[in-house]
């Protein structure tokens, strides 16, 4: 019992087991969702797009085809989402490489907007400067080789001139390259330019000094924004990009690679799955062949069993038959005996009482019997006594009742009587009929019998009715011997007429009720 219990137990863990191990398999080669690692890729090359074209538009605001600006803000809010979708997708890239990169991402794209913000500031006042410094110079130069150089000697015009000139090529050579060479060269035009600009009218003085501001700006902002390009350029988000993007492809690839290793090990372990299985299926079946078999065996047993039970309770039925034939009946002539005739005369008696009619009893002693059996032996009696139990039982109503008592006498009981005349007619018949034997077993035999007969109308209550109504036929049949046999006779006691009734009967000394 322990242990089945226990190897059952052992089966459902392994059951729990397997399935388990089949789970995590299953889980392990679910498709990727390749939407997803789509998504992922579609947005790194969508941001290394607008990251390229935001340093686009930074050149073209370099070189001032944009002055607005715009286009350097249009795409930050759509960079910031697209950073926002890679953080929550990094996961899916799975390994703090991949994290690290989306950092460096983060904080050079951080890094460049602040940048372009300086960017942005720096070149419009650059802008505002080399917008007005080419058309100033110039109109001064005019102004200076024109009216406004007309009180001014000529060779203090020649030389502003001159140092306008060189400032203004210097200054837009400085401007599209600039290096230190020419700086030191635009303030040597300056400090000329301001040097000679004194001889002249206050007008062209500050023109001379507002070109001189704007051409110092260009110095500065040219400078300062070359720094900032570098810097910007230096901050490589194109690269971190494409690392970015790399680490992704790589971890979408060995996902794949994994995926199809599980999908093998899924393959190998459902196949030994379906083997077990199969093996399982075929111990099923031979249990259950086995279990039909000791099925159909028990069944067999079991009807065998039901059939010699029958046979046995058929048996012990006719057996108990039997018994109760051997208890109740003569064995020799087949009537009742003793013991039964006493039960049916007492019931005959109750009955008797309860319809006032008369019960009579006939004892039968045969006459001669002992000479029979001394002459032709044991056998011939016993048939003799048969003939005798035939004979007279055939003369009798189906009603009546014959009983053997043992030797050679026999009890007539009769019920329901008419009189006395009736009851010595029966006695006459038996007589006839036992006179009638005259051979058996092929021996010739005389036979006769002495008969005495009683009879009352019920016992009243009485105990010992019966045994005294068969002893005074006995007593009559005593006399009937003595009175020379073969013949009947009837008891003094014998009550013939309608019974008295019941409430007026005084118990008599011999168990009788009182004759009428
Ligand atoms: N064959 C046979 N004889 C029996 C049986 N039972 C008793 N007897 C014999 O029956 C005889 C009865 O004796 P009795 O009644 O004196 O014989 P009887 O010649 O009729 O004499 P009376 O009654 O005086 O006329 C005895 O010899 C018993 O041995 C039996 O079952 N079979």
């Amino acid at each position: 019992m322990l242990r089945t219990s226990r190897l059952r137990l052992a089966a459902a863990a392994l059951l729990i087991a397997l399935t388990a191990i089949l789970g995590y398999l299953y889980n392990r080669t679910q498709a990727a969702d390749i939407d997803a690692q789509n998504r992922v890729m579609l947005n790194l090359r969508e941001l290394e797009k607008l990251d390229a074209e935001w340093t686009v538009n930074i050149l073209r605001s370099h070189i001032g085809l944009d002055t607005d600006y715009v286009s350097l803000a249009a795409p930050l809010p759509r960079m910031r989402e697209l950073l926002a979708q890679l953080s929550s997708a990094l996961p899916m890239a799975r390994g703090p490489r991949a994290e690290r990169a989306y950092g460096e991402v983060a904080r050079a794209l951080h890094e460049k907007t602040a940048l372009v913000e300086q960017f942005k500031a720096q070149n419009a006042e650059l802008r505002k400067s080399l917008i007005y410094f080419p058309p100033a110079v110039t109109e001064l130069k005019s102004d200076v080789t024109g009216i406004g150089g007309a009180t001014v000697a000529a060779p203090r015009v020649l030389a502003l001139d001159a140092a306008l000139n060189g400032l203004l090529t210097d200054v837009l050579r400085f401007n599209l390259a600039p290096d230190d060479a020419l700086a030191r060269r635009i303030e040597t035009d300056i400090a000329l330019t301001m040097q000679h600009k004194n001889a002249f009218s206050p007008a062209v003085r500050e023109s001379a000094e507002a070109i001189v501001a704007h051409a110092r700006v260009i110095l500065r902002n040219r400078l300062l924004e070359n720094q900032l390009e570098a810097r910007i350029a230096a901050l490589g988000t194109t690269e971190a990009l494409d690392r970015l993007g790399r680490l992704f492809d790589k971890a979408f690839d060995q996902g794949q690679i994994e995926k199809q290793r599980f999908r093998t090990f899924l393959f190998i372990y459902s196949g030994i799955l379906l083997l077990l299985l199969i093996y399982a299926a075929r111990r099923l079946r031979r249990s259950y062949t086995i279990i039909g078999v000791v099925n159909r065996s028990l069944q067999a047993a079991n009807e065998t069993l039901e059939q010699r039970v029958a046979q046995r309770t058929a048996e012990l039925e006719a057996q108990s038959a039997q018994l109760q034939q051997l208890a109740l009946h003569d064995s020799l002539t087949g009537l009742i005996n003793y013991g039964q005739l006493t039960r049916l005369l007492d019931h005959a008696l109750v009955r008797a009482t309860r319809r006032g009619t008369i019960v009579v009893v006939m004892f039968i002693d045969l006459d001669g019997f002992k000479a029979v059996n001394d002459t032709w032996g044991h056998a011939t009696g016993d048939l003799v006594l048969k003939a005798v139990a035939e004979r007279v039982q055939a003369r009798l109503r189906k009603e009546d009742v014959l009983a053997r008592l043992g030797g050679d006498e026999f009890v007539i009981l009769l019920e329901e009587v008419s009189g006395r005349e009736g009851a010595e007619k029966v006695a006459q018949l038996a007589l006839a009929a036992i006179r009638g034997i005259k051979e058996a077993g092929g021996h010739p035999v005389e036979i006769a019998a002495s008969i005495g007969i009683s009879a009352t109308c019920g016992d009243w209550g009485v105990e010992g009715a019966a045994d005294a109504l068969l002893a005074e036929a006995d007593q009559a049949m005593y006399l009937a011997k003595q009175a020379g046999k073969s013949r009947w006779s009837l008891s003094p006691k014998a009550q013939w007429d309608s019974c008295p009734d019941p409430r007026s009967i005084a118990r008599s000394g011999d168990g009788r009720a009182p004759a009428g």
